[in-house]
């Protein structure tokens, strides 16, 4: 079968929806923006067909839970699979990118990793896992007037899966991936366990280091023992291996360092942690996208 028009489909009618940009593209697939009138969505169109179906049924699942973007439809167009969904903003890897020092300030920071964490709650109290955990599977949703307050959401569902039963018996992914590949994975997972929330969280706590300033990008080019020692140790002992911009995070991974795979995620805990870490704001209280000199500031 022949992908090779996968990042050329601008110009396409899909659904009633005109594609008119492509917003970017990663492994097996590529997001495009598509406009019919006024409406403005996310199309997903991607070769494969089983994680894509997955995605589908895990935003359908998520509909009402407000932490990922909106599902609309599913479908075929030609060889591919398409998802249409809600439209978001800003991802956070573009926003740490185009944010001076390329490190959020604290507060920022704070408010972030809240709604992080509860974005990881709702997913996980649907006994979903997302196991594709990392700043760019984050996007802003687009601003609300009269105060341009935004919220975090979560995206990319297609390595996600329901890991029990409504009973709670564990269900294993026919799909087979093997996690202990990927760089950006826990400890535990890079040596071979299979990813649970847990997992997902202490992900987020990556994620929210590398939006924190830390070079994140860079510790994953270290040769494989030094970047396992420090996965290890930074759930260890937190307050030693933290990054000194970022020891005020301690309280936060200390909780994340107690996480196992027996004892469920108690989310409320790790969010009364994050509050913690800087205990003079409101860690609930919204975050704001505005401009300046064409830059978005996100506070
Ligand atoms: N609903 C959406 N609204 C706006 N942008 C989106 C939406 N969904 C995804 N994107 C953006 O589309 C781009 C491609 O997303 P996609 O999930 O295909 O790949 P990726 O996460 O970059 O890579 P990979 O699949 O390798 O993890 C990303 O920049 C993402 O932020």
């Amino acid at each position: 079968m022949c992908y090779d028009t996968l990042l050329t489909l601008d110009g396409t009618h899909i659904r009633g929806y005109l594609l008119t940009r492509l917003i970017g593209h990663g492994s097996f697939g590529a997001v495009y923006e598509g406009k019919c009138n006024s409406d403005k969505i996310a199309m997903k169109v991607s070769t494969e067909e089983e994680d894509l179906q997955i995605e589908a049924l895990t935003l359908q699942k998520l509909y009402y839970s407000d932490i990922s973007p909106k599902f609309h439809f599913t479908g075929r167009y030609g060889p591919y699979h398409i998802i249409g969904m809600e439209h978001l903003g800003y991802d956070l890897e573009w926003i740490r990118k185009n944010t001076p020092w390329k490190s959020c300030r604290r507060p920022t920071l704070i408010r972030m990793a809240y709604q992080m964490v509860h974005c990881l709650q709702a997913l996980h109290e649907k006994r979903l896992v997302h196991r594709d955990v990392k700043l760019s599977n984050f996007a802003l949703s687009h601003p609300k007037t009269p105060g341009n307050e935004v919220s975090v959401k979560i995206l990319d569902f297609g390595m996600s899966h329901e890991y029990a039963d409504a009973e709670g018996n564990l269900q294993e992914d026919p799909r087979g991936y093997v996690f202990k590949k990927m760089r950006y994975s826990s400890y535990d997972v890079c040596i071979g366990c299979d990813p649970a929330p847990k997992d997902d969280v202490i992900m987020a706590g990556y994620a929210i280091l590398y939006a924190g300033g830390f070079d994140f990008h860079e510790k994953l080019k270290s040769p494989e023992n030094e970047l396992m020692n420090w996965k290890r140790e930074l759930i260890r002992a937190p307050g030693e291996t933290l990054p000194l911009m970022l020891k005020f995070l301690t309280p936060f991974f200390e909780e994340v360092g107690e996480l196992n795979d027996i004892c469920p995620v108690n989310h409320e805990l790790l969010k009364q942690r994050i509050q913690e870490c800087l205990s003079e704001m409101d860690a609930s209280s919204d975050l704001v996208l505005t401009q300046e000199d064409g830059y978005p500031v996100l506070t």
